[in-house]
């Protein structure tokens, strides 16, 4: 059979519901659809007729006739009009004029928002006088957006005038309190003045920072910008406010701010609104910040962002990306402006947000070099700078992975040498990464690597190390010599902490604390570790208490290393750790002290 050419069939009442009532999340949005509307009128009666000013939108609310009516002096409809744009849903006027005048201002473009009013009134009723035809007013009324009526009516001003006869569901939309909070959301920034029922002062009457006129001295816009940002923040007071710099290929205009609020390195309280073409679109697009920003708040306002068609949500296409690089770049800029010239600012910043800053300096070049210097890193010797750290520590970097008391500690501890708390917050990889920017060294306590930069390995003779050995060591372990200051530290018991994890991860309780799939995993890694050397000795030989057990009788060489071992033993003892038994250890101690003392 020849193939047939049909036209497609349009649903229209499928289509005004799943339009109409799954477009937007809201039903208050109608009534922003409408104001929008109302406002862009103006521009096309600014724009098509040169007259500039005297513009304003009135919304009247009647809760008790459950109607809003929001009246507008802008460029009014022709009869044409009506049935072109009004009455034909995804056609409108503001879409041909923005195309063709390439004006920015202008906010509506998918010919779809007068559809809203039909989800939240059962009647809609319009008034619209056009300026070509000011002798002609046009009376529309439509209940449910399917059939419509157009007559002439009584002349009346140029403008638009648009009633709604709120459904039940919907009466709530009529109440004065949340047709202001409604205008203060979505409207704050439009250029047109809103005025809500008979009150004479403007709704709509918020300056932004970035529109302040020129003449405006730089501590205005100083303050302003801080008040500006306090509204928006909510929640926490602005630090500090950074101005997004003018003239960037996206016209994009707005400020950021760096909360003031403590928090944890993993709190992410990035908080940032976005006006397209003046209107407030949403409050929740964190992802223009970067994701270690969570510290950060902004405004921004730009037309190269496009909003989905419910206006509720802007759309992540490249132009998108762009514009959160820049205004990552920004906030770097902009904290590094404050490092340098503010000094009390940036004392603030730091305090507040110094655990998620080390983060933030980790996974940002160009923060980290702000940064490095000015962070805090924890040690045992508190919280302080790694340049003050380094200076205690004869320049190298100490850090210690694990959250245990180990004999390394110890030895730093007894050479006056502060440790860095690598386990906490991003430390650890701060550090690290400082020590290569700044070609410094880094030691990693614990690791192979780590030990054997710590001691200096001597060889001795075999005699005299399997004379040490047999004193010495318990099961699982390894013996070194090697020389070390302070002297009065005879000897260090390092554990493996390869072979620590393979054990704790074997151990059948770790079941309980890890997930099975984690777990396999694992252990898959730990079973490759050869847990034959659990502990590897390093013993001083400056120590007079090693070179006494060198010398000594077999005996007297015995007690001393049993005081010695257990002397050690108890000193990092952990009393979680399960492996030792801490009153053994003492006991040992004491057994092998009196021994000593009786000349045995
Ligand atoms: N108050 C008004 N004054 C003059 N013209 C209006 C008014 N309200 C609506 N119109 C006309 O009706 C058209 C359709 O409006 P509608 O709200 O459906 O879509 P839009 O504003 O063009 O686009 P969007 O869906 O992006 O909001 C508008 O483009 C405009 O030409």
């Amino acid at each position: 059979m020849a193939s047939e050419l049909h036209q497609t069939q349009v649903d229209l009442d499928g289509l005004l519901e799943v339009l109409g009532r799954n477009l937007y999340s809201t039903p208050a949005v109608a009534i922003r659809e409408l104001i929008q509307n109302a406002h862009d009128a103006c521009v096309r009666s600014r724009l098509e007729t040169g007259r500039d000013g005297d513009f304003s939108i009135r919304i009247q609310a009647d809760s008790h006739r459950n109607q809003i009516v929001i009246t507008d002096n802008g460029s009014g409809l022709t009869y044409e009009e009506v049935l072109k744009y009004l009455a034909t849903i995804g056609s409108g006027y503001t879409r041909v004029l923005r195309d063709s005048s390439h004006n920015e201002d202008m906010v509506g473009y998918f010919g779809l928002g007068f559809l809203s009013a039909y989800v939240v009134a059962e009647k809609v009723e319009v008034w619209t006088t056009s300026y070509q035809t000011p002798e002609q007013t046009w009376y529309f009324s439509t209940a449910g957006g399917k059939k419509f009526a157009i007559s002439a009516t009584a002349p009346a001003q140029v403008g638009t005038t648009v009633k709604l006869h709120l459904r039940e569901e919907f009466y709530h939309l009529a109440e004065s309190d949340l047709l202001q909070g409604l205008i203060e959301r979505y409207c704050c920034l439009l250029r047109v003045p809103i005025f809500l029922n008979n009150d004479d002062v403007q709704v709509n009457n918020l300056v932004a920072p970035w529109r302040l006129d020129a003449a405006t001295s730089e501590l205005q816009r100083k303050k302003r910008r801080l008040e500006f940002a306090a509204i928006f923040e909510g929640a926490f007071e602005p630090l500090c406010a950074i101005p997004i710099p003018e003239n960037n290929p996206w016209s994009l205009k707005g400020l950021l701010w760096v909360q003031d609020r403590g928090g944890y390195a993993t709190s992410d309280y990035r908080n940032i609104s976005v006006f397209v073409r003046s209107m407030f679109i949403t409050g929740e697009c964190r992802e223009l910040l970067p994701l270690w920003a969570g510290f950060a708040g902004g405004v921004v306002e730009s037309v190269a962002l496009s909003p989905t068609a419910s206006r509720e949500d802007i759309q992540k296409n490249e132009r998108f990306y762009e514009i959160r690089d820049f205004l990552a770049e920004t906030l770097i800029e902009g904290l590094r402006t404050i490092a340098a010239n503010e000094s009390s600012v940036w004392r603030r910043i730091l305090s507040r947000h110094n655990q998620t800053l080390l983060g933030a300096a980790l996974s940002d070049d160009r923060l980290f070099e702000v940064m490095q210097n000015d962070l805090k890193i924890p040690t045992t010797i508190g919280d302080v700078t790694l340049p003050a750290y380094l200076k205690q520590s004869g320049g190298v970097i100490y850090i210690r992975n694990e959250d245990k008391n180990s004999q390394e500690e110890l030895l730093f501890r007894a050479q006056m040498k502060p440790l860095v708390s690598g386990y906490l917050y991003a430390a650890s990889g701060f550090c690290q990464k400082y020590a290569h920017w700044n070609h410094l060294k880094a030691h990693i306590l614990g690791s192979g690597d780590g030990e054997t930069k710590l001691f200096t390995e001597e060889t001795v003779d075999k005699a005299i190390h399997d004379k040490l050995a047999a004193l010495l060591l318990r099961k699982n372990e390894a013996l070194s010599c090697a020389r070390f200051e302070p002297a009065h530290v005879p000897l260090l018991v390092i554990h493996d902490q390869d072979v620590a994890l393979k054990k704790r991860i074997e151990r059948d309780e770790a079941d309980k604390r890890i997930g099975s799939a984690a777990l396999s995993l694992a252990r898959l890694h730990t079973q490759a570790i050869s847990a034959e050397i659990e502990r590897r000795l390093y013993v001083n030989l400056n120590s007079p208490l090693i070179a006494a057990m060198i010398d000594g009788t077999q005996e007297a060489a015995g007690h001393l290393a049993v005081a010695v071992r257990a002397y050690m033993e108890s000193l990092t003892h952990q009393v979680d750790d399960s492996d030792s038994n801490f009153s053994d250890e003492l006991k040992r101690f004491s057994d092998a002290l009196l021994a000593i003392t009786k000349g045995e």
